[in-house]
């Protein structure tokens, strides 16, 4: 079986962080390993605290996975704090891993997930040694300094970022104003790009999405996918998490993870950029 593994903070609501990730490592049929940056006391109404893990923890956790598992993928979720990402960067970049990073800042109920002087240590360490990013908008703007309203403007600030010197950007459309169409751009280091487009669903509930998204890609290139199948299928995957809702909690619910096992029916379209 392949291994993976997430190194992302602790959701206590079972929606996003960690739990997110495994539930869909699990349905994806990877084996999957966690090291936890953070615990967060959280429901789907928001985060009520945060209680870092110290630096040396994260190093620790990392050791004891690499010694004894061979990790074909793993993703990055909350990472808090510049002294966490530099133990992360450090533990990884020599490695024979293939790196997805989801660059998580900002709760949906507006709680900070990562510190403000922790952005440059994600450009300069962990950029640079991903094999793919995948920012919503606004975390794309933080990143690049860049103001993103039209399709020029994601195509300039992926370009931006590709000269970190990562694989791929996957520009996530969730936060664009789209009545009828979720549209993710993808953009690979070797000048090419595609559109992933799926139907846009009406719902309160996407708790975790970003975070059920890039653990699934990382699931599927644990598995051997090409980064382009992998990026697609996670699509997929998050669609139909996103489309069968469980309806729990009192605000925005989490994803349903069984959904892709259950109906295999969607299909996101793939259009040249
Ligand atoms: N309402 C929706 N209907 C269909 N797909 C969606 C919807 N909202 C987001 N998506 C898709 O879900 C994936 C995650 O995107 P999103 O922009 O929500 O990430 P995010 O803001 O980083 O998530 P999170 O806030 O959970 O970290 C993308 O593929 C996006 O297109
Ligand atoms: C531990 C953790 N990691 C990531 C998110 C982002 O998810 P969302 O933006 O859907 O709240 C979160 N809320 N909590």
């Amino acid at each position: 079986m392949d291994v993976v593994m997430t190194i992302a903070g602790s959701d206590s609501g079972g929606g996003a962080g960690i739990q997110a990730d495994l539930k869909t490592f699990q349905e994806l049929k990877v084996f999957g390993t966690s090291v936890i940056t953070a615990l967060t006391a959280q429901n789907t109404l928001g985060v009520d605290g945060i209680f870092p893990t110290t630096p040396e923890f994260v190093t620790q956790q990392l050791s004891s996975v690499f010694n004894d598992f061979d990790v074909k993928a793993l993703k990055t979720g909350m990472l808090f704090s510049a002294d966490i990402i530099e133990r992360v960067a450090g533990e990884i970049q020599n490695k024979e891993v293939q790196v997805v990073v989801d660059p998580v800042m900002i709760a949906k109920g507006g709680a900070s997930l990562l510190q403000q002087e922790a952005v440059e240590a994600l450009k300069t360490k962990l950029l640079p040694i991903a094999t793919v990013l995948t920012p919503n908008i606004p975390e794309a703007e933080v990143i690049t300094g860049m103001t993103i309203k039209t399709q020029s403007d994601i195509q300039a600030a992926a370009e931006c970022i590709l000269e970190k010197g990562l694989q791929c950007v996957v520009m996530k459309g969730g936060h664009l104003e789209n009545d009828e169409f979720a549209t993710d751009t993808v953009f690979l280091a070797n000048g090419s790009s595609f559109k992933m487009q799926s139907k846009r669903i009406h719902t309160k509930h996407t708790h975790g999405t970003g975070c059920t998204f890039s653990a699934a890609i990382t699931a599927f290139l644990g598995r051997g996918f090409s980064l382009q199948e992998a990026i697609v299928e996670g699509k997929k995957f998050v669609q139909l998490a996103i489309e069968h809702p469980l309806n729990l909690g009192h605000g925005h619910g989490p994803t349903n993870h069984f959904a892709y096992q259950t109906y295999q029916d969607y299909e996101v379209t793939v259009s040249e950029a």
